[in-house]
Protein backbone atom coordinates (compact mmCIF):
# COMPACT_ATOMS: atom_id res chain seq x y z
CA UNK A 1 0.00 0.00 0.00
CA UNK A 2 1.12 3.68 -0.81
CA UNK A 3 2.29 5.98 1.94
CA UNK A 4 -1.00 8.46 1.26
CA UNK A 5 -3.04 5.19 1.58
CA UNK A 6 -1.42 3.87 4.67
CA UNK A 7 -1.51 7.37 6.28
CA UNK A 8 -5.50 7.85 5.14
CA UNK A 9 -8.58 7.56 7.09
CA UNK A 10 -10.75 3.98 7.37
CA UNK A 11 -13.83 4.11 6.38
CA UNK A 12 -16.41 1.13 5.98
CA UNK A 13 -15.81 1.04 1.53
CA UNK A 14 -12.01 1.24 2.46
CA UNK A 15 -12.90 -2.03 4.76
CA UNK A 16 -14.76 -3.70 2.26
CA UNK A 17 -11.50 -3.14 -0.01
CA UNK A 18 -9.65 -5.13 2.31
CA UNK A 19 -11.82 -8.09 2.32
CA UNK A 20 -11.64 -8.08 -1.98
CA UNK A 21 -7.99 -7.87 -1.83
CA UNK A 22 -7.94 -10.75 0.50
CA UNK A 23 -6.32 -8.56 3.32
CA UNK A 24 -6.85 -9.29 6.85
CA UNK A 25 -8.52 -6.77 8.90
CA UNK A 26 -7.07 -5.51 12.62
CA UNK A 27 -9.57 -4.44 15.18
CA UNK A 28 -9.49 -4.36 19.11
CA UNK A 29 -11.23 -2.27 21.66
CA UNK A 30 -10.49 0.84 22.96
CA UNK A 31 -11.85 2.75 25.71
CA UNK A 32 -9.97 5.84 26.33
CA UNK A 33 -7.88 8.32 24.37
CA UNK A 34 -4.26 7.27 25.86
CA UNK A 35 -4.98 3.83 24.46
CA UNK A 36 -6.97 4.82 21.36
CA UNK A 37 -4.03 7.26 20.43
CA UNK A 38 -1.32 3.97 20.40
CA UNK A 39 -3.71 1.17 18.52
CA UNK A 40 -4.45 4.06 16.11
CA UNK A 41 -0.77 4.57 15.47
CA UNK A 42 0.06 0.87 15.33
CA UNK A 43 -2.05 0.64 12.27
CA UNK A 44 -5.11 -0.90 13.97
CA UNK A 45 -7.83 -0.21 11.20
CA UNK A 46 -10.77 -0.66 13.55
CA UNK A 47 -11.42 0.68 17.21
CA UNK A 48 -14.35 -0.98 19.13
CA UNK A 49 -15.69 0.88 21.79
CA UNK A 50 -16.70 -2.08 23.32
CA UNK A 51 -19.57 -2.61 26.19
CA UNK A 52 -16.62 -5.20 27.43
CA UNK A 53 -16.06 -1.37 29.01
CA UNK A 54 -18.20 -2.93 31.80
CA UNK A 55 -15.65 -5.92 32.62
CA UNK A 56 -12.73 -4.59 32.18
CA UNK A 57 -13.27 -0.69 33.09
CA UNK A 58 -16.28 -1.01 35.57
CA UNK A 59 -15.82 -4.40 37.34
CA UNK A 60 -18.83 -5.98 36.08
CA UNK A 61 -19.84 -9.13 35.79
CA UNK A 62 -21.05 -9.25 32.41
CA UNK A 63 -22.13 -5.95 29.96
CA UNK A 64 -25.66 -5.52 30.86
CA UNK A 65 -25.15 -2.97 33.30
CA UNK A 66 -23.80 -0.48 30.56
CA UNK A 67 -25.46 2.89 29.46
CA UNK A 68 -25.43 4.86 26.83
CA UNK A 69 -24.32 7.60 28.42
CA UNK A 70 -21.39 6.02 29.74
CA UNK A 71 -20.94 4.69 26.24
CA UNK A 72 -20.99 8.07 24.63
CA UNK A 73 -17.92 9.08 27.16
CA UNK A 74 -15.66 6.41 26.57
CA UNK A 75 -16.50 6.76 22.81
CA UNK A 76 -15.82 10.40 22.96
CA UNK A 77 -12.30 9.31 24.24
CA UNK A 78 -11.50 7.25 21.77
CA UNK A 79 -12.43 9.03 18.98
CA UNK A 80 -10.03 11.93 20.04
CA UNK A 81 -7.40 9.29 20.13
CA UNK A 82 -8.24 8.08 16.95
CA UNK A 83 -6.41 9.75 13.30
CA UNK A 84 -7.07 6.79 11.13
CA UNK A 85 -8.97 3.93 12.60
CA UNK A 86 -12.69 3.78 12.29
CA UNK A 87 -14.65 3.96 15.54
CA UNK A 88 -17.16 1.48 15.84
CA UNK A 89 -19.34 1.84 19.13
CA UNK A 90 -21.35 -1.10 20.88
CA UNK A 91 -24.89 -0.29 21.74
CA UNK A 92 -25.68 -1.47 25.22
CA UNK A 93 -28.30 -3.50 26.34
CA UNK A 94 -31.38 -2.23 25.99
CA UNK A 95 -30.76 0.58 23.85
CA UNK A 96 -31.91 -0.97 21.12
CA UNK A 97 -34.43 -3.87 21.93
CA UNK A 98 -37.41 -2.10 22.32
CA UNK A 99 -38.59 -0.81 18.74
CA UNK A 100 -36.53 0.00 15.53
CA UNK A 101 -37.11 4.19 16.43
CA UNK A 102 -35.76 3.42 19.99
CA UNK A 103 -32.76 2.16 18.11
CA UNK A 104 -32.07 5.13 15.43
CA UNK A 105 -32.49 7.46 18.34
CA UNK A 106 -29.86 6.05 20.61
CA UNK A 107 -27.23 5.27 17.65
CA UNK A 108 -27.49 8.68 16.48
CA UNK A 109 -26.37 9.70 20.16
CA UNK A 110 -23.63 7.80 19.66
CA UNK A 111 -23.07 9.38 17.01
CA UNK A 112 -23.53 13.34 17.56
CA UNK A 113 -22.51 13.31 20.92
CA UNK A 114 -19.82 10.50 21.21
CA UNK A 115 -18.32 11.12 17.50
CA UNK A 116 -19.09 7.45 16.87
CA UNK A 117 -18.31 6.58 12.60
CA UNK A 118 -20.59 3.18 13.05
CA UNK A 119 -22.22 1.42 16.02
CA UNK A 120 -22.84 -2.41 16.61
CA UNK A 121 -25.12 -4.44 18.14
CA UNK A 122 -26.07 -7.40 18.77
CA UNK A 123 -28.49 -10.19 17.01
CA UNK A 124 -29.45 -11.52 13.81
CA UNK A 125 -32.82 -11.91 11.61
CA UNK A 126 -34.63 -10.79 14.80
CA UNK A 127 -32.28 -7.64 14.68
CA UNK A 128 -32.88 -6.89 10.74
CA UNK A 129 -35.46 -4.52 10.84
CA UNK A 130 -33.66 -2.59 13.59
CA UNK A 131 -30.66 -2.58 11.53
CA UNK A 132 -32.15 -1.44 8.30
CA UNK A 133 -33.79 1.61 10.10
CA UNK A 134 -30.41 2.59 11.41
CA UNK A 135 -28.51 2.14 8.09
CA UNK A 136 -31.47 4.02 6.15
CA UNK A 137 -30.66 6.77 8.37
CA UNK A 138 -26.95 7.17 7.20
CA UNK A 139 -25.31 5.13 10.37
CA UNK A 140 -23.27 2.70 9.37
CA UNK A 141 -23.64 -1.09 11.05
CA UNK A 142 -21.97 -3.30 12.03
CA UNK A 143 -23.46 -6.90 13.37
CA UNK A 144 -22.16 -8.98 15.77
CA UNK A 145 -23.38 -13.02 15.70
CA UNK A 146 -22.73 -16.39 17.40
CA UNK A 147 -21.57 -15.73 21.08
CA UNK A 148 -23.67 -12.57 21.74
CA UNK A 149 -22.56 -11.83 25.85
CA UNK A 150 -26.07 -9.18 26.28
CA UNK A 151 -27.90 -12.59 25.93
CA UNK A 152 -26.02 -14.11 28.86
CA UNK A 153 -28.60 -15.18 30.62
CA UNK A 154 -30.55 -16.87 27.89
CA UNK A 155 -27.81 -18.71 26.54
CA UNK A 156 -26.64 -19.34 30.41
CA UNK A 157 -23.40 -18.41 30.94
CA UNK A 158 -20.27 -17.47 27.85
CA UNK A 159 -21.22 -20.80 25.57
CA UNK A 160 -19.63 -21.34 22.18
CA UNK A 161 -22.61 -20.99 19.50
CA UNK A 162 -23.18 -22.96 16.41
CA UNK A 163 -22.21 -26.60 17.34
CA UNK A 164 -23.88 -29.39 15.45
CA UNK A 165 -25.80 -29.18 12.02
CA UNK A 166 -29.07 -26.97 12.85
CA UNK A 167 -27.43 -24.28 15.98
CA UNK A 168 -24.66 -23.53 12.54
CA UNK A 169 -27.08 -23.58 10.13
CA UNK A 170 -29.45 -20.47 12.35
CA UNK A 171 -26.19 -18.83 13.04
CA UNK A 172 -25.30 -18.52 9.02
CA UNK A 173 -29.13 -17.64 8.68
CA UNK A 174 -28.84 -14.68 11.13
CA UNK A 175 -25.24 -13.63 9.49
CA UNK A 176 -27.50 -13.56 5.89
CA UNK A 177 -30.35 -11.62 7.81
CA UNK A 178 -27.75 -9.03 8.89
CA UNK A 179 -26.16 -8.70 5.66
CA UNK A 180 -29.75 -8.26 4.00
CA UNK A 181 -30.63 -5.46 6.64
CA UNK A 182 -27.80 -3.55 5.44
CA UNK A 183 -24.86 -4.47 7.38
CA UNK A 184 -21.43 -3.11 6.28
CA UNK A 185 -19.49 -5.78 8.66
CA UNK A 186 -19.51 -8.56 10.76
CA UNK A 187 -18.36 -9.90 14.27
CA UNK A 188 -18.66 -13.48 14.30
CA UNK A 189 -18.31 -14.44 18.45
CA UNK A 190 -17.59 -17.97 19.89
CA UNK A 191 -18.37 -20.60 17.23
CA UNK A 192 -16.48 -23.21 15.65
CA UNK A 193 -13.58 -22.46 13.05
CA UNK A 194 -15.43 -24.35 10.47
CA UNK A 195 -18.89 -22.61 10.73
CA UNK A 196 -16.39 -19.26 10.59
CA UNK A 197 -14.94 -20.09 7.17
CA UNK A 198 -18.19 -20.85 5.98
CA UNK A 199 -19.93 -17.45 6.53
CA UNK A 200 -17.07 -15.75 5.65
CA UNK A 201 -17.21 -17.59 2.31
CA UNK A 202 -21.05 -17.20 1.61
CA UNK A 203 -21.24 -13.19 2.68
CA UNK A 204 -20.02 -10.32 0.77
CA UNK A 205 -19.47 -7.96 3.40
CA UNK A 206 -16.20 -8.37 5.92
CA UNK A 207 -16.37 -10.94 9.00
CA UNK A 208 -14.38 -10.11 11.98
CA UNK A 209 -13.92 -13.00 14.47
CA UNK A 210 -13.44 -13.67 18.06
CA UNK A 211 -12.74 -16.87 18.85
CA UNK A 212 -14.45 -18.02 15.70
CA UNK A 213 -11.62 -19.39 13.29
CA UNK A 214 -8.55 -17.89 11.24
CA UNK A 215 -10.42 -18.00 8.15
CA UNK A 216 -12.25 -15.01 8.99
CA UNK A 217 -11.99 -11.50 7.18
CA UNK A 218 -10.81 -10.00 10.20
CA UNK A 219 -9.40 -10.51 13.85
CA UNK A 220 -10.78 -8.82 17.35
CA UNK A 221 -9.38 -9.08 20.86
CA UNK A 222 -10.26 -6.62 24.06
CA UNK A 223 -7.68 -4.86 24.47
CA UNK A 224 -6.99 -5.83 28.26
CA UNK A 225 -7.02 -9.54 27.27
CA UNK A 226 -4.33 -9.17 24.83
CA UNK A 227 -2.11 -6.98 27.24
CA UNK A 228 -2.22 -9.17 29.83
CA UNK A 229 -4.06 -6.55 32.04
CA UNK A 230 -7.11 -9.06 32.31
CA UNK A 231 -6.89 -12.49 34.25
CA UNK A 232 -10.43 -13.13 36.21
CA UNK A 233 -11.39 -15.67 32.85
CA UNK A 234 -9.55 -16.41 29.42
CA UNK A 235 -10.70 -17.63 27.13
CA UNK A 236 -8.97 -20.13 24.33
CA UNK A 237 -9.44 -17.50 21.56
CA UNK A 238 -7.57 -14.80 23.71
CA UNK A 239 -3.35 -14.20 23.39
CA UNK A 240 -1.46 -12.43 25.33
CA UNK A 241 1.14 -10.24 23.71
CA UNK A 242 2.33 -8.88 26.48
CA UNK A 243 2.16 -9.33 30.43
CA UNK A 244 1.57 -5.36 31.17
CA UNK A 245 -0.22 -5.98 34.41
CA UNK A 246 3.36 -7.01 35.51
CA UNK A 247 5.19 -4.46 34.69
CA UNK A 248 2.31 -2.18 36.67
CA UNK A 249 2.45 -3.68 39.49
CA UNK A 250 6.15 -4.07 39.57
CA UNK A 251 6.45 -0.50 39.33
CA UNK A 252 3.96 0.25 41.71
CA UNK A 253 5.37 -1.64 44.24
CA UNK A 254 8.89 0.24 43.50
CA UNK A 255 7.15 3.48 44.09
CA UNK A 256 5.19 2.50 47.31
CA UNK A 257 8.12 0.97 48.55
CA UNK A 258 10.60 3.84 47.63
CA UNK A 259 8.29 6.08 49.37
CA UNK A 260 8.03 4.44 52.39
CA UNK A 261 12.07 4.42 52.32
CA UNK A 262 12.22 8.21 51.45
CA UNK A 263 13.97 6.90 48.23
CA UNK A 264 11.64 9.27 46.02
CA UNK A 265 11.65 11.95 45.78
CA UNK A 266 15.71 12.84 45.26
CA UNK A 267 16.64 16.82 44.81
CA UNK A 268 16.07 16.57 40.79
CA UNK A 269 12.76 15.99 42.03
CA UNK A 270 12.29 19.01 44.34
CA UNK A 271 12.20 22.60 43.40
CA UNK A 272 14.49 24.90 44.11
CA UNK A 273 13.52 28.17 46.24
N1 LIG B 1 -12.14 -9.20 28.94
C1 LIG B 1 -13.12 -9.59 28.11
N2 LIG B 1 -12.81 -10.33 27.03
C2 LIG B 1 -13.77 -10.74 26.18
O1 LIG B 1 -13.44 -11.40 25.18
C3 LIG B 1 -15.12 -10.38 26.45
C4 LIG B 1 -15.39 -9.59 27.59
N3 LIG B 1 -14.38 -9.23 28.41
N4 LIG B 1 -16.65 -9.20 27.91
C5 LIG B 1 -17.71 -9.43 26.96
C6 LIG B 1 -17.52 -10.70 26.26
C7 LIG B 1 -17.63 -11.93 27.12
N5 LIG B 1 -16.79 -12.86 26.42
C8 LIG B 1 -16.45 -14.16 26.81
C9 LIG B 1 -16.20 -14.46 28.12
C10 LIG B 1 -15.85 -15.75 28.50
C11 LIG B 1 -15.75 -16.75 27.56
C12 LIG B 1 -15.37 -18.13 27.98
O2 LIG B 1 -15.02 -18.35 29.12
N6 LIG B 1 -15.37 -19.10 27.06
C13 LIG B 1 -14.90 -20.46 27.27
C14 LIG B 1 -15.79 -21.47 26.57
C15 LIG B 1 -17.10 -21.61 27.24
C16 LIG B 1 -17.89 -22.80 26.72
O3 LIG B 1 -18.19 -22.88 25.53
O4 LIG B 1 -18.23 -23.67 27.53
C17 LIG B 1 -13.54 -20.66 26.64
O5 LIG B 1 -12.76 -21.44 27.19
O6 LIG B 1 -13.25 -20.03 25.59
C18 LIG B 1 -16.01 -16.45 26.23
C19 LIG B 1 -16.36 -15.15 25.86
C20 LIG B 1 -16.18 -12.22 25.27
N7 LIG B 1 -16.19 -10.81 25.65
C1 LIG C 1 -15.64 -8.59 22.10
C2 LIG C 1 -16.16 -7.49 21.23
C3 LIG C 1 -16.58 -8.00 19.89
C4 LIG C 1 -17.27 -6.74 21.92
O1 LIG C 1 -18.42 -6.78 21.55
C5 LIG C 1 -16.91 -5.95 23.11
O2 LIG C 1 -15.72 -5.73 23.36
O3 LIG C 1 -17.84 -5.51 23.80
MG1 LIG D 1 -19.79 -5.93 23.00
Amino acid sequence: MSKVLELSKITTTALANLKAEGEKIAMLTAYDYTFARLADQAGMEVLLVGDSVGMVFSGLENTLPVTLDQMIYHTQAVARGSKRALVVADMPFMTYQVSPQQALQNAGRLVQEGRAEAVKLEGGAAMAATISAIVTAGIPVMGHVGLTPQSVHAIGGFRVQGKGHDAAQAVLEDALAVQDAGAFALVLEGIPASLGQQITQQLTIPTIGIGAGADCDGQVLVMHDLLGLFDEFTPKFVKRYASVGETVEKAFREYQSEVKSSCFPQPQNCFKG
